[in-house]
């Protein structure tokens, strides 16, 4: 069996981490081999640049900002993603691309078009088998979140970014549905669960 390649992505305090823990059992129960990771970060150069980019205090421009995401993605590319798969192993990655055209197109405004020319640079054609995008109304998140003690560069955002942000997430499933589960994440933790176990079972498992 070819390797999946699935990410896992929404806004912030969508449900991610807390489905992560459960997707780790899901292939654990099933013993396939796969490789959990994160961007930005994933290797040691993009784990620094994870820090910049987060870190309140970084002045970096849209541009900056966006070229840095790519590169922590182009290393983590090279490094683990693909040696990865070429080895059979599969792929979770927390956060991908569709979190730059959401948070650097959606919620920053910089032109889609741009990102898609830096998306086909460093991807090369490679894109996820799957994406699970949890949805969630903003105000629900921020209910969810509000318990965080610090927050990020990201996560100190207005309403404003975040309904932007959300809307372009759903807008890229809209435009490519084969490769997305859009998942309502504002339903009790077991039935986004089983959603997303749901889904990786038609991406494993698909019925004739
Ligand atoms: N379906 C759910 N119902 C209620 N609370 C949830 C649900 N999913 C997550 N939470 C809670 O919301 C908060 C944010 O979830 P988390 O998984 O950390 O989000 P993310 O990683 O996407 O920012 C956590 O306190 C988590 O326990
Ligand atoms: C991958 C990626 C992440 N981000 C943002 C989204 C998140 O706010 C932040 C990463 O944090 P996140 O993955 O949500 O980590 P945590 O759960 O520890 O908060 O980076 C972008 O703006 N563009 C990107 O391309």
């Amino acid at each position: 069996m070819n390797a999946r390649f699935i990410t896992l992505d929404g806004i912030d305090g969508a449900g991610k981490s807390t489905h992560l823990a459960a997707m780790r059992q899901w292939f654990a129960q099933r013993n396939l081999p796969v490789l959990f990771t994160r961007e930005p970060g994933g290797t040691p150069v993009g784990e620094a640049l994870r820090a910049l980019l987060l870190n309140p205090a970084t002045q970096a421009n849209l541009r900056t900002e966006t070229l840095l995401m790519f590169a922590a993605r182009q290393q983590h590319l090279d490094d683990i993603i693909r040696p990865a798969l070429a080895a059979g192993t599969h792929v979770v990655s927390d956060r991908f691309t569709d979190a730059t055209f959401a948070y650097q197109g959606g919620g920053r405004g910089l032109p889609l078009a741009d990102i898609a020319a830096l998306e086909q640079w460093v991807q090369q054609g490679l894109q996820p088998d799957l994406t699970l995008l949890l949805d969630i109304p903003l105000a629900v998140s921020l209910q969810r979140i509000e318990s965080h003690r610090s927050k990020d560069r990201f996560e100190q955002e207005n309403a404003d970014f975040f309904n932007r942000t959300r809307a372009a997430y759903l807008q890229r499933a809209a435009a490519a549905p084969a490769r997305y589960a859009v998942i309502d994440s504002n339903q009790d933790k077991a039935i986004v669960s089983a959603e997303i176990d749901a889904a990786l079972q038609r991406l494993f498992e698909p019925r004739p």
